[in-house]
């Protein structure tokens, strides 16, 4: 459960999120809005790259802008980026075992944990293929699979799903939608494919301008008129 209470951020002048609260229970939770509503930057709040200049989060009742960027990870905090991260001289299982030295262990062996994960993204028969050999969508998982390894609590995916195929998109879908049964982390999901959104998120949020425009289940905040015109183009 993530609750956001009062969260102001401000570059000089622009404030990028401006007095947002909002609660997240969903297992898989949606955040869209248009370019520049703020979605990157609450996400870097939470991951410890921003400073709040007002404001709480907690989840599952701890508070997390209390936590150092480290103690966050060791708090079961993990992201993805918009730009994938995969070390391109390293095999697919290296790049996934390397995080292990970093992030609280899970239950099982390092072997057993990689081996899981790569086999819930659907990489078991790429681990030994190098990151510079991987497409668009295998890097995507790799970027999954690194932030599933070990014990996360809360994964904050940034646009996972942009520039992929239909077909892909499919199967990013049956990751996403496994990751609370496969570790029971919660996933917060950035993606502006609105379909991906609906068809993976129960709940989702929408900023614009920094400020909350709706909050709730993602077919009736899709269907709000005022996220239409905002976020979908829909004519006034
Ligand atoms: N480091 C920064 N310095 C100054 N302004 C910033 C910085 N980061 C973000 N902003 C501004 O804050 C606002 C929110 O940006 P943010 O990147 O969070 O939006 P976004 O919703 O993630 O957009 P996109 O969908 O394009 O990724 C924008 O006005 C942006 O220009």
């Amino acid at each position: 459960m993530i609750r956001i209470e009062n969260l102001t951020v401000r570059f000089g002048g622009v404030r990028a999120i401006d007095a947002l609260s909002a609660e997240l229970a969903a297992p898989v939770c949606g955040l869209i809005g248009p370019n520049g509503a703020g979605k990157t930057t609450l996400v870097n709040v939470l991951s410890g790259l921003v400073w709040a200049a007002e404001g709480q989060v907690t989840v599952d009742g701890t508070e997390l802008l209390a936590l150092r960027p480290a103690q966050r990870v060791r708090f079961g905090l993990r992201r993805s980026f918009q730009t994938e991260q995969v070390v391109e001289d390293l095999s697919v299982w290296d790049n996934v075992q390397a995080v292990l030295d970093h992030v609280p262990a899970g239950a099982g062996s390092a072997f057993e944990q990689v081996a899981r994960v790569l086999g819930h993204v659907g990489l078991a028969g790429a681990a030994t293929r190098a990151g510079a050999r991987l497409n668009l969508f295998e890097r995507r998982m790799v970027e999954i699979a690194k932030a599933l390894v070990g014990r996360p609590r809360l994964l904050l995916l940034d646009e996972p799903g942009a520039g992929l195929t239909e077909h892909e998109a499919m199967r990013l879908r049956e990751v996403l939608l496994g990751i609370p049964a496969f570790c029971g982390a919660q996933v917060l999901l950035i993606d502006h494919d609105v379909d991906l959104i609906a068809d993976t998120c129960a709940e989702t949020l929408v900023l614009d301008f920094g400020r909350r425009l709706a909050l709730g289940p993602t077919r009736e905040v899709l269907q709000d008129p005022a996220v239409q015109r905002a976020y979908l183009g829909a004519e006034a």
